[in-house]
């Protein structure tokens, strides 16, 4: 049985911890939740069998198996990097964090110090295992486009384009690097910042954002192509009704990788 910390219990965290529930190899102990969050967190979590404890911090001397982090950017910093330091293995949802001048290194310091491991989980986005395969032999280019329901863009450099609540038509909103797509739109730069790393590159990875007000998916399209030929990706991604701008694919994407870890054998 593994015993997991798990940062974060929103949308992703809460359909984690319902998938895991029928898992007998996995338990989450924990979950780590700002202070003024725990008690909508501890009634989110009432008709779990085996509710986890709610805590703002890991207590001291408790060593969980893995962490995984299903909380935002900021929980890199605040959670994620003290972990590792500590020796403990921990995956990541937020990837778009890791588009901070610095944090890969900072990640890549703290692990080594810990004698440990850190592992960043595709999420919404498939083809990871392809696009990073194919950079060994050399790539070419990569081009990603992510299609979103026009107010999945409410909140972001989107509202200064275009008038994302009486849109009639698909329309682009962002085009340019993933390097600049991080910046702007840091919110929705996880994918683009999944396929830089495992592929060109921020400043290669081109990117474009488009809102649709048909669209009522989170649709992400990778084209890429190199010395292995090349591959055309759609994915339209469910969004999860309690977070419309995250993929259901993510949560799946989090409770593959934790089994992963558990089960004999890993796919
Ligand atoms: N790789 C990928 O493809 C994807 C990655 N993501 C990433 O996953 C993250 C979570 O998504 P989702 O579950 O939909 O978001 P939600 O907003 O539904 O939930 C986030 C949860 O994390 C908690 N939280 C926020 N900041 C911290 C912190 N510093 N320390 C501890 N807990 C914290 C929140 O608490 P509170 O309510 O108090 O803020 C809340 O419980 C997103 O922010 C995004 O970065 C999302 C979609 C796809
Ligand atoms: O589709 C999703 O779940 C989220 C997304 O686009 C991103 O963060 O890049």
């Amino acid at each position: 049985m593994l015993h997991i910390a798990m940062i974060g219990c929103g949308a992703i965290g809460v359909g984690v911890l319902e998938l895991l529930e029928s898992d007998p190899h996995l338990c989450v102990d924990a979950v780590i939740v700002p202070e003024a969050s725990q008690p909508l967190v501890r009634q989110r979590l009432g008709g779990l069998r085996n509710p986890p404890r709610v805590l703002s911090e890991l207590p001291a001397g408790v060593r969980p198996d893995l962490l995984v982090e299903c909380a935002g950017h900021r929980a890199i910093e605040e959670h994620v990097l003290p972990a590792l330091t500590q020796g403990i293995p921990c995956l990541v949802v937020s990837v778009g964090a890791l588009s901070e001048p610095g944090l890969v290194e900072r990640l890549e310091a703290a692990a080594e110090f810990g004698g440990t491991r850190i592992e960043l989980l595709p999420g919404a986005i498939g083809g990871i295992d392809a696009l990073s395969a194919a950079k060994v032999g050399g790539l070419e280019s990569v081009r990603y486009t992510g299609r979103k329901p026009a107010r999945a863009w409410l909140g972001t450099p989107g509202e200064q384009v275009c008038d994302l609540e009486h849109l009639e038509e698909a329309r682009v909103i962002f085009e340019g690097s993933a390097r600049e797509a991080a910046r702007l739109y840091p919110k929705n730069a996880n994918v683009a910042a999944t396929l830089s790393l495992a592929g060109l590159g921020l400043d290669r990875t081109q990117v474009r954002l488009i809102a649709d007000p048909e669209s009522c998916e989170n649709v992400h399209q990778v084209e890429a192509s190199g010395a292995f030929g090349g591959f055309e990706l759609t994915l339209r991604g469910k969004p999860l009704a309690a977070n419309p701008k995250t993929s259901a694919l993510t949560v799946f994407s989090v409770v593959r990788a934790l089994g992963n870890h558990a089960h004999v054998i890993s796919i």
